[in-house]
């Protein structure tokens, strides 16, 4: 089963209400949280989470671009958020370990995320521990990159770690996604979607999301 999480990112911000509805076929919402540090850019926090919680329904998961995550995991959870995911370049290892023990005891779902420059074998001392894996296959950042098809094999490698040793984490791709490199990175063993500009960029969103999905 192929998950589509629609990138907020891409939406108008003076228009979220609106654009969120525009997604709303999609069970996940895709929530870019950016701190300026951890990448150059800057996008939206907390407050942001807690509102779409009152808004939707839709599972919200909320990729952390942010340096020393753990500070923050308690306010997330507050806010609302399904699912946290940290960069393991964002500390060093007890950090990642604290954020994801901290999200273990509030109950949010765990997931790490990888670089495009981080191998796969990274994720080996966190796999039995998280609910998903994102593999970047842009430099994170921004939307509306090329695709990197030198991530296909990372990606495969990190879906036969799953299946070895922890079947029901999710491995979850951001960056570049449209629908051709989509049918690539399902082939390569992903299972849930991220797409901003392929869904947002088009003039019927619902209509990218079935077609991201192979429909
Ligand atoms: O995390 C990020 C960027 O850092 C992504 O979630 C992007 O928002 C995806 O956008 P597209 O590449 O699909 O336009
Ligand atoms: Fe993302």
């Amino acid at each position: 089963m192929i998950t589509i999480a629609p990138s907020i990112l891409s939406a108008d911000f003076a228009n979220l209400g609106r654009d969120v509805q525009r997604v709303r076929e999609a069970d996940w919402l895709h929530v870019d949280v950016m701190d300026g540090m951890f990448v150059s850019n800057i996008s939206i926090g907390v407050p942001v989470v807690k509102s779409l919680r009152k808004f939707t329904d839709q599972f919200l998961d909320v990729h952390l671009m942010i340096e020393k995550p753990v500070r923050y995991v308690d306010a997330f959870a507050d806010a609302g958020a399904d699912l946290l995911t940290v960069h393991l370049e964002a500390d060093m290892p007890p950090g990642i370990q604290a954020a994801l023990a901290a999200m273990e005891r509030r109950g949010v779902r765990k997931g790490i995320a990888l670089r495009p420059i981080t191998a796969a074998e990274a994720v080996l001392p966190y796999l039995d521990k998280v609910d998903l894996i994102l593999v970047m296959t842009v430099e994170p950042g921004f939307g509306g990159q090329a695709f990197m098809a030198d991530q296909l094999p990372k990606i495969a490698a990190i879906r036969r770690y799953i299946q070895e040793r922890n079947p029901a984490c999710r491995l979850e791709v951001d960056g570049g996604v449209d629908p051709v490199t989509a049918r690539q990175v399902v082939e390569a063993g992903a299972d849930v979607l991220v797409a901003g500009s392929a869904i947002y960029g088009a003039p019927d969103p619902a209509q990218a999301i079935r077609a991201l999905r192979g429909e």
